[in-house]
């Protein structure tokens, strides 16, 4: 049982994100296995918001909050921030993003983010995407990512590895048990793994007259077609009188 706000907040949500059924896609993976990459592939192509959980924490460092520092050091280290912290930061996000579907990358990272999220949104994944690939490759990749990421060296790379073997694989084992993850073979090049992950999204496909422009044009296209009956109808009583 948490404070009554906690409890209150509990209520309202009953599985929605401010009153609004919402659509969450957790995108797991070990360190450089490509999340980053195909999410931004995935916003393009089916409209879904991007939550990054360390693009976040390190957002926050940036911000000078009060946890910043604590974050910076745990992040140096490949360790994995407290859930209450992280699930701050992505609960903000979902409300200020507007949109209804959301691919939440690099989270839960272990047994305490995934059992804290869902306590405190109340909102289950629709299925768990998951990029399988070599550890060889994963190294190589994040020494070359040249991102000037402090955790992107050697040393936390391997804790990041062990961290990974440890804490989430069991997190994939436990959606794997319950029939949610979507195994993707992620050492392939970057648009060999999109063709596979496209198969998985198909059903999110955003339909053309469901886009802004398709909106205005369906506008159009029924305006034009009311005068053109009008102009008809005008035409066919002159004719008969
Ligand atoms: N399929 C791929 N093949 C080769 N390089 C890739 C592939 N996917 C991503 N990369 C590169 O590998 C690095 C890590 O990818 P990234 O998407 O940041 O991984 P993650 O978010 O899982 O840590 C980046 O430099 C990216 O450009
Ligand atoms: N749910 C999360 C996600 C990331 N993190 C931290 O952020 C670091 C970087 O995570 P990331 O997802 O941006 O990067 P990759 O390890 O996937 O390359 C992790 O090693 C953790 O220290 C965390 O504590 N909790």
């Amino acid at each position: 049982m948490g404070t009554a706000a906690e409890v209150a907040d509990k209520e309202t949500n009953g599985g929605l994100l401010d009153g609004k059924k919402v659509t969450v896609v957790f995108v797991l993976g070990g360190p450089g296995s490509g999340k980053g990459t195909q999410c931004a592939n995935i916003v393009k192509r089916y409209g879904f918001t991007h939550l990054s959980a360390g693009d976040l924490l390190r957002a926050e460092i940036k911000s000078g909050s009060e946890n910043g520092k604590m974050i910076q050091e745990m992040i140096k280290d490949g360790k994995i921030v407290p859930s209450e912290v992280t699930i701050k930061l992505l609960h903000r996000a979902m409300l200020e993003s507007g949109n209804d579907k959301f691919l939440i990358d690099g989270f839960p990272r272990n047994e305490e983010n995934r059992a804290a999220f869902e306590a405190v949104t109340n909102i289950e994944p629709e299925f768990v995407l998951f990029f399988d690939c070599p550890e060889e490759e994963m190294e190589r990749r994040i020494l070359g990512r040249n991102q000037g990421r402090e955790d992107d060296n050697i040393e936390t790379i391997r804790k990041r590895f062990k961290v990974f073997l440890d804490s989430s694989l069991p997190v994939i084992k436990y959606y794997e048990s319950i029939g949610k993850v979507r195994k993707i073979d992620a050492g392939k090049p970057v648009d060999e793994v999109f063709e596979s992950v496209k198969t998985i999204f198909a059903k999110y496909e955003t339909k053309w007259y469901d886009t802004p422009r398709g909106r205005t044009m369906m506008l159009c296209i029924g305006g034009f077609m009311l005068v053109s009956a009008a102009v008809a109808l005008a035409l066919r009583k002159r004719n008969s009188r």
